[in-house]
């Protein structure tokens, strides 16, 4: 049953008179309690916090003397006590919350300023578990959560990014806080706390291994970026972190150019987590435009094998985000910045190559420092009305699949390579996806329609048009193979691909009529091997 409320109203000033400081982060601490000692208020503190303080030659009062208890148990009990949370919770026009406190000399506390154990941190460092589980707090988001509960009367800061704004109030309100900047504090207070305590149940989850689908799920972020718009210039937009150690975008460094929009992040990821499908061995390079890819090859250097991209589809690629599976080098640095790039994203960049692309000034240049693993599991989470959709990555790469032929003509082995190389990319194209490859490089892209034969006509048109810009007499598709992302339900999306030029066909397979798919495979002598995995995406 739901607590009943006194529906006290909140004053719109409060006095601050006595503060309680509890920091990890000691950044600005001192010059803040200077602030607060200069404005007459009273500083009670926890043990490193107070010697901070005290160290600056500032009075304050030790938590233990107000508790009568000393600090316990390695710190793992110091404000967990009712002279501290009474002084947080404390309705203060309440008679009967007042005779509470007198009864039990309790005092209130105005102000809270307190950042929690660096879990976050500690867990990035790679520490062993028992030492991240001491990173957990305790203390401080119970008293981060009273204080904000109580913001008809409670201050509560918990970033010291946020120390200026308390000063800045305090100046302008006669050393006073409001309410509306008391309800604004205690609303970050509650998202510091959610995001905290969401990002130890990730690690949780992930230590033990825990299934992907639970009765409750948390996701935790901490703003690395905020943009100046979203997907469209009406709408907000923000880059959290999440901690998750996969190198990709959200964590690449930015060596030049303008900050990353809300778009080039999103396609900045996908083309790096289809770049990094392929082995360093291989020189490989993606060109993305809206998420999918335009052009992906690989060459025997990356130069190479961005030519090989670029030839793809040139059109699309203008204003395109370029990815490549090693490091960018002067001779691919001079390829990709003879057209309008928008972002490069490398593992990491030769001086030469960074100096040659230092030349476009607007060009982003990222280094991510490794590539992500394609088997590595991991969670994606997107929201829908009213809620949101968990699944795990698509971690399946199809030279671990046990491939199965299925007509009467074998690939030859230069067919299956590109095969292989062709489903990849398709798992990497909004669905419904086709991809046309020979030679290690796709030659037409059907993406993201509504019929399977659509983009298996798409990719072929689209190969037609880059045979034209080419000079070429005829599309590279001919003799090309072709990978589908799901099964073709008829054989009209195979014989489309096969008008289209493609000898050799990769896809799932599993259609109800997947013997009539095979049939009109077998009477135009095409080579056609199943996966058994599809890779839908959307
Ligand atoms: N257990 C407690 O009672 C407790 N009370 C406050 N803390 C945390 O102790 C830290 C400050 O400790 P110190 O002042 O000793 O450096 C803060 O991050 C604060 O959130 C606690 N620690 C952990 O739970």
């Amino acid at each position: 049953m739901a607590v009943v409320s006194k529906k006290i109203p909140a004053p719109d000033r409060v006095g601050i008179r006595r503060a309680l400081l509890s920091v990890s982060d000691k950044t600005g601490l001192v010059e803040l309690a200077r602030e607060l000692v200069r404005r007459d208020v009273e500083l009670v503190s926890t043990g490193g916090t107070k010697k901070a303080i005290s160290e600056a030659g500032l009075p304050v009062i030790d938590v233990a003397d107000v508790t009568g208890f000393p600090e316990i148990m390695d710190g793992r009990v110091k404000t967990l006590h009712p002279s501290v949370h009474g002084g947080l919770l404390a309705v203060r026009d309440d008679p009967d919350h007042v005779a509470a406190m007198e009864a039990n000399g309790i005092a209130p506390f105005d102000l809270v300023v307190i950042n929690l154990y660096p879990f976050e941190q500690v867990v990035a460092a790679g520490s062993d578990y028992p030492t991240t589980i001491e990173n957990i707090d305790i203390g401080g988001p119970a008293m981060v959560r009273a204080s904000a509960k109580n913001h008809a009367y409670v201050t509560i800061v918990t970033d010291p990014a946020d120390y200026d704004e308390v000063i800045a109030m305090l100046a302008e309100n006669d050393g006073c806080s409001t309410l509306d900047r008391r309800k604004a504090f205690a609303a970050r207070a509650f998202q510091r706390t959610a995001s905290y305590d969401a990002m130890i149940s990730a690690y949780m989850a992930e230590q033990l291994s825990l299934p992907p689908v639970a009765r409750h799920h948390a996701t935790g972020g901490t703003l690395s970026l905020e943009m100046r718009y979203g997907e469209n210039p009406h709408q907000g937009a923000g880059l959290y972190l999440t901690g998750e150690k996969r190198p990709g975008v959200a964590t690449a460094q930015l060596l030049q150019g303008k900050a990353l929009s809300y778009n080039n992040i999103n396609d900045t990821d996908a083309a790096y987590e289809l770049v990094s499908e392929f082995d360093p061995a291989t020189p490989s390079v993606a060109i993305i435009k809206h998420a999918n890819p335009c052009g992906v090859a690989t060459g025997a250097t990356l130069a190479e094998a961005y030519r090989k991209a670029l030839a793809c589809d040139q059109t699309s690629a203008f204003g395109g985000i370029v990815a490549l599976n090693g490091t960018l080098d002067a001779e691919a640095a001079v390829e990709i910045v003879k057209i309008f790039t928008e972002v490069i994203i490398a593992p990491a960049v030769t001086d030469e190559a960074a100096a040659i692309v230092a030349a476009k000034k607007n060009l982003r240049l990222l280094t991510a420092g490794a590539l992500a693993d394609p088997r590595a599991k991991g969670l994606l989470v997107r929201s829908v009305a009213g809620g949101f959709l968990k699944q795990e990555r698509d971690n399946v790469v199809v030279d671990d699949l046990d491939l199965k032929c299925v007509t009467k003509r074998q690939p030859t082995e230069t067919e299956l390579a590109d095969m292989k190389f062709a489903f990849r990319v398709a798992k990497h194209v909004k669905s419904n996806a086709i991809v046309y490859a020979r030679d290690g490089a796709t030659v037409g892209i059907g993406a993201g329609q509504m019929s399977r034969v659509d983009s298996a006509r798409i990719a072929a048109r689209k190969a037609e048009d880059a045979a034209q810009a080419l000079g070429l007499a005829e599309p590279l598709t001919r003799g090309c193979v072709v990978a589908s992302d799901a099964f073709f339900p008829f054989a009209d999306g195979l014989l489309s691909a096969v008008e289209a030029g493609a000898r050799a066909v990769i896809q799932p397979g599993g259609s109800m009529r997947d013997e009539e798919v095979i049939a009109a495979a077998d009477e135009h002598g095409i080579a056609m091997v199943f996966t058994g995995v599809r890779h839908f995406r959307h």
